[in-house]
């Protein structure tokens, strides 16, 4: 839309609007005039003219721009409705925890009281593990549990609240109840902090000949089998900001 050639385009109808702000302006000689609203005022008429086309009569090219403007601009506003770049962010750190759960056993529990659980009985006093990591890897509760799909946690058609807090049983990357993880919003905060500013700060590429090996080894936390290496290089434009 705003290209040279879209702009050299619209030469006319600048030169008109900007003809009629001093045609304005020689009227109003010897009175005081906003010049910020003069200019934001002729600018708009520019764009509007544009946004709606054909403000020059018989002027093919004016259609075509005012048309072009109606689609980007409709894009726009679609887009704006839709989640953003931050949302898709913090739902891949919600994947990432489902995926890769860190302990895949919660902290043991022991049953106060007997119960039914399933169509099986804990009696009172039993030690209890809670496996999350097979809760995730459950195709009845979650589609395709082994794909990375971050928009699963979008929340567009379900009324799930995927928080961090261990009210949803399906989801609990930090547990839940009184022995919850107690850092959780540090982790929470810090996980995503981190990432962000080493992508926003860092391009990334592996060592010669390695691949990303996401293969993990069980144990009271889950770890990566092989230590991902990559070789960073900066992004930012001056060395100064890393400092
Ligand atoms: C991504 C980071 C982290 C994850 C995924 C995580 C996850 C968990 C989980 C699942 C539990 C068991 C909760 C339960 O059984 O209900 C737990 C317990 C715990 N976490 Fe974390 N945690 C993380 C970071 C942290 C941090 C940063 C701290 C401390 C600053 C912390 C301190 C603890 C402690 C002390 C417990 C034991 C709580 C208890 O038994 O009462 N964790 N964590």
């Amino acid at each position: 839309m705003l290209s040279n050639s879209n702009l050299e385009a619209s030469y006319n109808l600048r030169k008109d609007k900007v003809q009629k702000a001093i045609r304005d302006v020689y009227t109003k000689i010897g009175t005081s005039i906003d010049i910020g609203e003069l200019a934001f005022v002729t600018e708009l008429n520019v764009v509007m003219n544009l946004l709606w086309g054909g403000t020059i009569d018989g002027d093919d090219k004016q259609d075509k721009i005012g048309a072009e403007f109606r689609k980007v601009a409709s894009k726009f506003v679609d887009l704006m409705g839709k989640p953003n770049i931050s949302d898709f962010f913090s739902n891949s750190c919600q994947e990432t925890f489902r995926l890769h759960p860190r302990p895949p056993l919660l902290v043991p529990r022991i049953s106060s009281q007997s119960c039914m659980l399933g169509g099986y009985t804990i009696p009172k006093g039993s030690r209890v593990f809670l496996n999350t990591w097979s809760v995730y890897m459950d195709p009845l509760v979650w589609e395709n549990p082994s794909n990375f799909n971050p928009e699963r946690f979008l929340n567009i058609d379900n009324d799930k609240l995927w928080d961090y807090l261990g009210n949803s049983f399906e989801y609990l990357p930090f547990g839940s109840g009184r022995r919850k993880c107690p850092g959780l919003h540090l982790a929470e905060k810090m996980v995503m902090y981190v990432l962000a500013s080493l992508l926003h700060s860092f391009d990334r590429k592996l060592p010669e000949g390695e691949n990303v090996d996401l293969s993990e080894t069980f144990g009271i936390v889950i770890r990566k089998t092989k230590p991902l290496i990559a070789i960073p290089s900066p992004r930012l434009s001056s060395l100064s900001m890393y400092e």
